[in-house]
């Protein structure tokens, strides 16, 4: 079996990473369960674990495969199928987690993120502002994906509560039911690229990648109902190809989404620019004099809801101590695994 792995969003940033004797043994992770790895690969599906030297020396969670890593893998004894390395991350989306200091990945190397929201009883103008600051931050293009449009009643009321949110991401508005809005969602599925799919639990996630599917592959809510073996919601992550010639990767809805790390310059610019304008470098846009964010404030041109929540993202953000020198680095440990790591990819790059 000849496996194009084109169509799960290999591409030639991926491949100049790697030399040619290197290429046979390059795979993609699918799916994960617990440290069992699937893996895409030229040849077909493979199970793999990781080498016991990656394990030895992973200093952190992130250190680990994640879905949407590439990675060089080799036979182990017993046909096993082993994990040697991960290669450089080109985007990385994570989240804080409970009982970890470094995050937990969510996916990797996507081109886009289609945050999707429903239009229903989910819509929530600050959850949007907290999956943008860490779309913003994981080197992925967001676009926001209002679902359920069918049972929307007052669609421009929506769009407008979003309007300060949205500034500079795009926006499309589809129904998995009617397939209205769905072509909008085309030009992000073009062949090689890779888009996860993040959102609340029952926003209809699954269900619109099965109407892209063309097929039903994964079970959502409406099947889980009828099913008496009681199946649970999306647990795992997978990365499935779809007949456009992209892959998506879906994710277990997040009901609550702590923020690690994130982009809260892109997210909130408007914030972002009058700060500049504040008489205190450090200004806090709570009681200081000469506040250019509580002068906007005041006279309407920024919502107080906006500025508040700007604040506890930024609070839960610094809850975890760490200095903009350390989120550097923790950054550049998730995306390449350590410094040493991302010169030699820097140097490989200018070279060719
Ligand atoms: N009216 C309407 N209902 C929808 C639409 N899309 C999905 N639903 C329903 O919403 C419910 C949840 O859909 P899922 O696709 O399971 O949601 P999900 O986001 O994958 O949920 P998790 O797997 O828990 O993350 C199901 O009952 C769907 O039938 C839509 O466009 N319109
Ligand atoms: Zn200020």
């Amino acid at each position: 079996m000849t496996i194009n792995l084109t169509e799960y969003g290999l591409k030639q940033t991926i491949q100049k990473t790697i030399t040619a004797t290197e290429q046979p043994r390059l795979g993609r992770v699918i799916e994960q369960h617990r440290e069992l790895y699937q893996l895409i690969t030229a040849t077909g599906q493979r199970q793999a674990q990781v080498t016991g030297k990656l394990a030895h020396q992973a200093t952190s969670a992130t250190a680990f495969p994640a879905v949407g890593d590439w990675v060089l893998f080799s036979a182990g004894d017993d046909y096993t199928t082993l994990i040697d390395r991960i290669l450089p991350r080109q985007s990385v989306l994570a989240r804080g987690a409970v009982n970890q200091h470094d995050g937990q990945i969510i996916a990797t190397n996507i081109d886009t993120i289609f945050i999707c929201m429903s239009l229903n009883a989910d819509f929530n103008v600050r959850r949007v502002e907290r999956y943008l600051t860490i779309a913003w931050d994981s080197g992925a293009m967001p676009v926001l994906v209002l679902t359920k449009a069918d049972v929307c009643t007052d669609r421009a009321d929506k769009l407008r509560a979003l309007a300060d949110v949205t500034v500079g991401v795009p926006t499309v508005m589809c129904s998995a039911e009617t397939g209205e809005g769905l072509e909008d969602l085309q030009p992000y599925l073009t062949a090689g690229q890779t888009v996860a799919f993040v959102g609340s639990s029952g926003v209809g996630k699954s269900t619109l990648i099965n109407r892209l599917l063309g097929a039903t592959v994964l079970a959502t809510k409406t099947i889980r109902q009828d099913d008496d073996k009681g199946r649970h919601t999306t647990t795992s992550r997978q990365l499935l190809p779809l007949p456009s010639g992209a892959c998506v990767i879906d994710t277990p809805g997040m009901r609550e989404l702590q923020i690690f790390v994130g982009d809260l310059q892109q997210t909130f610019a408007e914030i972002t620019a009058l700060a500049a304008d504040c008489k205190f470098n450090d200004c806090t846009h709570t009681s200081e004099p000469g506040c250019a964010v509580q002068a906007a404030v005041a006279d309407g041109r920024v919502s107080l809801e906006r500025l508040q929540s700007y604040q506890k993202l930024q609070r839960e953000m610094s809850y975890q101590g760490l200095n903009s020198r350390q989120l550097e680095q923790a950054k550049i440990q998730r995306m390449f695994g350590g410094k040493q790591a991302m010169k030699r990819v820097k140097q490989r790059y200018h070279r060719d």
